[in-house]
């Protein structure tokens, strides 16, 4: 299932596979989001262009509209959205403090108001992994609790308690039933090729803690008993100050098996991502790429630039000397013009080549890592990228 190929010698970076039921994922690896089964203004097919390997999908949104049955009738979220290679979608945990209202939560799971009309839905750890199953995700998260930044330690070991027996509970469900609703699993000619790489849904572990060492090793150690095919880190990139997710990771990871995936949820910035690959983070997603682009804002080697600025105006250059053909053919000063214009093209470029810059700079990574410079790389990177700061 993941295959770890080799670890750099100067730091903590590690080159893997992840076998999935879709395809082989080379790690370290970006995730595009895509939250409503779509990465925003991009085709499928914009995708593969850019080398994505596996996109993004949530149990909240997703099970709220358009809706499981609808999904079934597609036989999940692949054929629905005609995206088939991997998916891994996140459990709801995350939506239900960062969207809903009126949120209950105990022992059984989340009783809350969905954002969209008000009405009462309830999310558990059996229900998430249903939805999950349903949508057939190659990997499904557990349904967790992620504390909100600050939290008191006393609520921190409270709510990793809860995360760690609602893990058992989705471990459980996962293991009785999921081989009899994801969809690629139970009809295999969907897809009419020979049987999967890897025959069943991956379920990850997601680690809690909050800022407190000793709870982050506790929830580290407490999911390993229960066993997962992956660990993710949670709770972090929830407003907390940089250094504070960076001890997070520094907390966490040392306890995650070697030989198992490591997921570090919702980050982050190109400098962010080179630190936690140095520190032994696999994989990573972020809205950043597709969600600043909305704001104007396009990643270059010398820091981001925003494109509405005057100085762009008769600027006759690609976005940077690396952008994807299919951007580099057009100058600053024209996107600049199609951003004032409010023309939705702007949004498509600009998204287009942000994932690119995040999906080139794992690529860079992985070719770092194999060749022993992955520290040199990761250095020269950062300096470059913050040189511009003013
Ligand atoms: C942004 N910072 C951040 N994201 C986070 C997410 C994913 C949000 C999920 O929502 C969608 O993006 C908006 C994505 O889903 C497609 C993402 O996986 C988390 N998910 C869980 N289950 N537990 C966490 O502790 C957690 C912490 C996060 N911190």
């Amino acid at each position: 299932m993941f295959e770890l190929i080799q670890t750099d010698k100067e730091t903590k970076a590690r080159r893997g596979r992840l076998t999935t039921a879709h395809g082989v994922i080379k790690t370290p690896i970006f995730m595009p989001v895509g939250t409503q089964g779509t990465v925003k203004t991009l085709h499928p097919d914009d995708l593969l262009d850019l080398g994505s390997q596996i996109i993004l999908g949530n149990t909240y949104h997703l099970n709220l509209r358009p809706g499981l049955d609808v999904i079934r009738a597609a036989k999940g979220l692949h054929q629905f959205s005609t995206w088939d290679k991997p998916i891994l979608t996140d459990s709801g945990g995350f939506q239900v403090w960062s969207l809903a209202k009126l949120r209950k939560i105990s022992e059984e799971g989340v009783q809350f108001a969905n954002h969209l009309d008000g009405s009462k839905m309830m999310l558990s750890p059996e229900t998430s992994m249903e939805i999950q199953a349903t949508l057939g995700s190659d990997i499904a998260m557990l349904f967790d609790e992620c504390p909100p930044y600050p939290c008191e330690e006393k609520y921190a070991a409270d709510s990793l308690a809860l995360t760690t027996r609602w893990a058992k509970r989705c471990k459980e469900w996962h293991e009785e039933n999921a081989s009899k609703i994801v969809p690629w699993m139970t009809e295999p000619s969907l897809l009419g090729e020979s049987p999967m790489p890897q025959p069943r849904q991956l379920a990850f572990g997601i680690v809690q803690g909050s800022s407190y060492a000793e709870l982050r090793e506790q929830s580290a150690k407490e999911l390993i008993e229960i066993g997962f095919d992956g660990y993710a880190v949670g709770g972090i990139s929830v407003g907390e100050p940089e250094h504070e997710m960076i001890r997070a990771i520094d907390n966490a990871v040392p306890h995650l098996p070697v030989d198992k995936p490591r997921y570090a949820m919702g980050l982050g910035t190109p400098p962010q991502m080179l630190e936690m690959i140095a520190r032994g983070v696999d994989m990573f997603d972020c809205v950043m790429p597709t969600r600043v682009a909305r704001h104007g804002l396009a990643f270059t080697e010398d820091g981001p630039i925003h494109i509405k600025n005057k100085e762009f105006e008769f600027d006759q250059r690609p976005l940077t000397e690396h952008t994807h053909p299919s951007v580099a053919r057009f100058s600053r000063s024209y996107i600049r013009h199609l951003w004032r214009a409010k023309e939705m093209l702007a949004l498509r470029l600009l998204s287009f080549h942000n994932l690119h810059f995040y999906l080139r700079l794992m690529q860079q990574s992985r070719e770092a890592i194999e060749a022993g410079t992955f520290a040199e790389f990761k250095d020269t990177f950062i300096a470059r990228y913050n040189s511009h700061k003013e």
